[in-house]
């Protein structure tokens, strides 16, 4: 989803470094045909498109790494790419280059059941890993509402719905293959260890997931698998306010309930919701609450939320308790961003990420909603509120300035109010391109310092995903 496209190429693409690809990768996977460039030039973000000068797809670690010393060679910029369903610009080629497009990569390399993980190539989805689990009473928890390449998903930090449960994907990651600017190939924790948990040296895994292409290229990831829980029961429910839903959130996890998700729709993403993925819910600030758990332990868990929910003034649940009926719910949560846009016809997304300690929740959502009232401007506002995160998805036309500065204003501010109630400009999306201001005034100057000297120590060409995370 982009604006205009603007071109930055690199010189030091030369038909010669062309062909030097092509010798590494096969002419069949070396692409400079406009089409494949403006494609590999976007994301699902509102950044204008910025084409690569040419885009490369790696079949194997060893072709990661020859691409990766060739750029470093010649200084040429290297845009990794995964399933391009980022929201923060992270592959736009600002400086041009090479776009890797590590999607072909697609073996899923091992599943040990007993010891609950797997390790996958950088091409693997989510659905596909899940799929291939189906009979294994095995799944893979974190869930971003697009199909995204579980490589990608660690080169951002991703997260879901279910990471009020099972946590993002920092805590479900164990050892990574990096493939680094000057080609060395390195496992994060050491070749082949998987365990639980580890306190050898530094923590490198951690140190990648979520740099967003900007210290090297993620080529394998060995991830936590849950098992499969014995029930599963979802419901809805709706307040007068948005005050009281986001109040009941804090309320259900101060009470230690083991959530699996807890997502705060308000009233006009449940009126798209309606409308899109054609669901009849009350129009009105909501809670698509999932338990999970064993069958006993299900009834006393939805009672104790249900009084909560009354005592906000909160509606009965509606439940969703065959398999169909939670479905339907979660697609609909999960196909929000189409739901949004279709209150606009025409638009495209413009999506905020900020995430505050969750007893600072109910302050920022409802300041936010003033804000977005007092602007005149559309802004759904949606959100894992079971972690603090949520977002706006502003239904935006690229062409209407007037309105783009007003939801750029609001989006701005609602990071800034996050900062000031000790949260982060980011919960889940990343800093990519648009956020690079935010993360001084959210990590400090000496703590950037520290950032830059890691990257330039890593990356001293500076050819990995230059202009995202760091101006
Ligand atoms: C409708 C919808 C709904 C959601 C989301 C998107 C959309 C379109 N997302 C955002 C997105 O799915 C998420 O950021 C993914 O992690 C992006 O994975 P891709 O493979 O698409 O990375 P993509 O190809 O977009 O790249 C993203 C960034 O990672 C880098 N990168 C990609 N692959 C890499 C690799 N192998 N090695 C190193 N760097 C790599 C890129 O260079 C770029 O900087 C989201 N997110 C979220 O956290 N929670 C959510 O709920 C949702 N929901
Ligand atoms: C902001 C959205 C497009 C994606 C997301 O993070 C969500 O739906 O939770
Ligand atoms: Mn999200």
């Amino acid at each position: 989803m982009t604006c205009q496209s603007k071109v930055a190429v690199s010189p030091k693409v030369t038909s010669s470094f062309v062909q030097d690809v092509q010798a590494i990768v096969g002419k069949s996977n070396v692409s400079t045909a406009d089409a494949v460039r403006q494609q590999h030039g976007h994301d699902e973000s509102y950044h204008s498109t910025e084409p690569p000068d040419i885009v490369a797809f790696a079949e194997s670690v060893d072709h990661v790494s020859q691409v990766a010393r060739l750029c470093n060679y010649h200084g040429v910029p290297l845009i990794p790419f995964g399933s391009g369903t980022g929201l923060e610009g992270g592959v736009n080629a600002v400086q041009g280059g090479l776009c890797l497009d590590v999607s072909k990569m697609k073996n899923i390399l091992s599943v040990n059941a007993e010891d609950f993980d797997c390790s996958v190539e950088s091409g693997v989805t989510r659905v596909q890993l899940n799929n291939y689990l189906r009979d294994t009473g095995l799944w893979f928890p974190i869930d971003p509402g697009a199909d995204a390449s579980l490589c990608g998903m660690c080169a951002t930090s991703a997260s879901g719905t279910n990471a009020v449960r099972y946590g993002t994907m920092r805590e479900n990651v164990m050892n990574l293959e990096v493939v680094l600017a000057d080609g060395r190939v390195i496992n994060t924790a050491g070749a082949g260890r998987r365990t639980k948990k580890t306190s050898a040296g530094y923590n490198l895994t951690n140190l990648f997931v979520g740099s967003e292409g900007t210290l090297g290229i993620i080529t394998k990831a060995t991830l936590r698998l849950q098992g499969i829980p014995e029930a599963t029961i979802s419901a809805t429910c709706h307040f007068p306010d948005v005050q009281s839903a986001v109040d009941t959130t804090v309320q259900v996890l101060q009470c230690g309930i083991p959530m699996a998700r807890i997502e705060f729709l308000d009233e006009v993403s449940i009126d798209a919701c309606n409308k899109f993925s054609h669901l009849d819910l009350k129009v009105a600030p909501s809670l698509f609450f999932e338990f999970h758990g064993a069958e006993a332990g299900l009834e006393n868990q939805t009672k104790v939320v249900a009084e909560l929910v009354k005592m906000n003034g909160g509606s009965e649940f509606r439940w969703a308790t065959d398999v169909d009926e939670r479905n339907h719910l979660w697609k609909a949560r999960h196909e929000i961003l189409w739901a949004c846009m279709a209150l606009k016809p025409g638009s495209k997304p413009y999506s905020t990420d900020v995430c505050v300690p969750i007893s600072n929740l109910p302050q920022v959502v409802v300041r936010t909603k003033q804000m977005i009232t007092e602007a005149g401007i559309i802004g759904p506002m949606v959100g894992h509120v079971g972690d603090g995160n949520f977002h706006v998805f502003f239904p935006v036309h690229y062409d209407d300035h007037v309105t783009l500065k007003k939801v750029h204003d609001v989006s701005h501010k609602m990071s800034l109010i996050a900062l000031e109630l000790n949260g982060t400009c980011t919960g889940e999306h990343g800093i990519g391109i648009g956020k690079r201001d935010l993360l001084v005034q959210e990590i400090g100057a000496e703590g950037l310092a520290v950032m830059r000297q890691l990257k330039d120590t890593l990356d001293p060409k500076g050819i990995m995903n230059p202009g995202k995370v760091f101006f």
